[in-house]
This record gives structure tokens, sequence and C-alpha cells, in this order.
């Protein structure tokens, strides 16, 4: 039951809140790597204690808490965690029945890929409570692969992506981008494959060895702004199809893909923008949605498609920061 709660934006006094909003924060108590309590004790000081605060005893559970707390009638549901967890939460919203809830992140986790494009992160890092938050309503995507459906709200990877997400869950002690980084070179180690794809991209299809298939709604994925130029509300995903590469030039462009510039003329990186993109292989594909896994070599899936819905998620927004600037 919602009560007279004070939404975040209010609490910080200075701070304009676009509605009076009731507050459901979701938490999980294992992103960045174990550190997210002690930022959550730090945000019930800076926001006060009249948010309900609600955390996930499993992976997973944050999908059932948010669809929960929208049918409970919450007007925000903030997402306090990582990537995951924003996933989990706007699945849970997108799933609810309702499209009028408020998604709003509190990056406490260890990348925040998503929270960086919203201009949350900064917002976050920077304690900039006199900066007005603002609403804007963005595209999701929504893949399907194997009769399993889900939505995906900042990334999507096929191939060698999924298993840079494979390694970085093994690692403990690293956070952000350093942590992505040791988990792309292990990746390069242990599971660098070139497989003959089919990949589409709307109606144009091609087959060709393929190292990764990225489709992504917002900047970065795993920390590495690969599609920098990617828009939350253009109707469009951006893509970047890393075709036969070999082992030596993925690790030459490295530092360009941390950096955001990879070349723009390289015959084996192909960019573009599409609505639709579909991916089928001769063997199983790994591939994650917003860091998570869609499916793992070991589930034997191999076709994935996405597509995007234009609009369907609202989120709170730090516009001076939005896209990193
Ligand atoms: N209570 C919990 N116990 C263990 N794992 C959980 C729990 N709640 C959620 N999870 C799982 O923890 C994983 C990591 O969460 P999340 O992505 O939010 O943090 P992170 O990995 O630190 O951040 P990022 O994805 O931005 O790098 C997710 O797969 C999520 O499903």
């Amino acid at each position: 039951m919602v009560t007279d709660q004070i939404c975040g934006a209010e609490a910080l006094g200075r701070t304009r809140c676009l509605v009076s909003l009731s507050t459901c924060v979701i938490y999980n108590p294992a992103a960045g790597r174990g550190k997210a309590l002690r930022e959550l004790e730090d945000a019930r000081k800076r926001f006060g204690g009249d948010i309900e605060l609600r955390p996930t005893s499993a992976a997973g559970h944050a999908v059932e808490l948010a669809r929960q707390a929208a049918q409970e009638g919450f007007s925000r549901v903030v997402a306090a965690g990582g990537d995951g967890t924003v996933h989990e939460v706007a699945n849970g919203l997108l799933t609810s029945g309702r499209d009028d809830v408020l998604l709003s992140t509190w990056p406490v986790g260890s990348s925040c890929d998503y929270a960086y494009s919203l201009g949350m992160l900064r917002w976050w890092r920077e304690r900039s409570t006199d900066i007005p938050l603002d609403t804007m309503r963005v595209d999701v995507g929504l893949v399907r692969a194997g009769g399993r459906e889900r939505y995906c709200v900042n990334s999507f990877g096929v191939g060698f992506n999924g298993m840079v997400t494979v390694e970085a869950h093994k690692i403990r002690w690293l956070r952000g981008l350093p942590l992505y980084a040791l988990a792309f070179l292990r990746a390069m180690v242990e599971h660098f494959q070139t497989p003959p794809m089919t990949v589409r991209f709307d109606d144009a299809e091609g087959e060709s060895p393929t190292l990764a298939v990225s489709v992504n709604l917002a900047q970065r994925e795993g920390g590495f702004p690969i599609t920098s130029a990617a828009r939350l509300d253009d109707g469009r995903f951006d893509y970047l199809h890393a075709a036969a590469m070999r082992r030596w030039e993925l690790l030459r462009y490295l530092p360009a893909m941390i950096a955001g510039n990879l070349p723009t003329n390289h015959p084996q990186l192909r960019t573009g923008r599409c609505t639709r993109a579909a991916v089928r292989a001769g063997v199983p594909l790994c591939v994650h949605a917003d860091g998570e896994f869609v499916c793992r070599p070991e589930d034997g899936i191999r076709e994935v498609e996405i597509e995007l819905l234009p609009g369907r998620l609202l989120v709170e927004v730090c516009r001076p920061f939005l896209y990193g600037a």
C-alpha cells in the first residue's frame, strides 16, 4: 500500500520534483561486488528515510519486486545496483501492465552503463543535489531466443561480447572498466572464435565469419563506449558487427574501444542503425542483454533476434549529464 512517501528528488530540498512521486527502491545487496550496501546507507542519509527500500534475495528477484511495486501503485521505482538490476527492474515494469511508472537508477553497481547514458551516474557521483532531474520516454528492445523473451534497455551482445560477460561474472575483485577490460583479455585468450553467422539488420542479411554483434540502445557496453552516438529515444538501435577479425587486431583496437573511437573504415567493423536485428549460427550462441545472459553456449540456442519498441519506458534522467556530457 502506498502512503505519503517523499520522492527522492523532493527530499533533496532544492531539487525540483516533477510530480508527487511515491518511490520504491529495489536494491541488489550483491551489486558493486558487495559495495552497494555502504553506498545505500549514504543514500538513505542524502534522500531522507521516507522511501520504501526493498532488497533482492537472489538473481532474478528484482523482476518480481518491480512488477509488484508497479501493481501496488508506486509511481517511481528505483533500481539500486548495476546494469543487471536495471535490466531486471525494467523487465518487471514492462510486464506490469502499467506504462506510467518512472524507472530511476541509483548506480551502486560495478559498471552502470545505463545510468551513464541517462546522466544519472555523474549526478550520483557528484552528489549533484541542486541539479533538477527530468523524465524521458525511451526505446527498449524485445529479445527473443529459443522460446525465451525479455526486454533490454541498454545493450545486447552476441558472440565474443557474451563471453566477456561470462568472464566478468567470474571476477570478484574489480569494478567498472578495469573489470571489463580484464574480462575482455581473458575472453580473448579463452574464447576467441569467428564462426560463420548469418546476421540481419532490418532487411539486409549477410553471412560472414563473426566475432561479435552488438545492438545497443545506449552508448556503453561493459564500460566500453562502442556505440557512442546512440540516442535513447531516436527509434533506432546502433549496431556494431565485428566480422572476421584476428586476435592481434582485437588487442590493437582495445584502446580505441575504451576511448570510443573505433575506426569507421575498417572492412571488418560494420556500424549502422536499425530497428530489428537477427543472428543465426551453426554453433550455440552466447548472448547477453544488459550484461545478463539470454543464453549461454550450453543452452544450445543458435538463433536470436531483437526488435525495437519505441518510447516504451519512462525513465528519470539528469539532462545536464545526459550521454556522459
Ligand atoms: N540478492 C542477490 N544475491 C545474489 N545475486 C543477486 C542478488 N540480487 C541480484 N543479484 C544478481 O547480481 C548480478 C549483478 O548485479 P548488478 O548487475 O546489479 O551489479 P554489478 O554486476 O555490480 O553491476 P554492472 O552490471 O553494472 O557491472 C545480477 O545478475 C543480479 O541478478
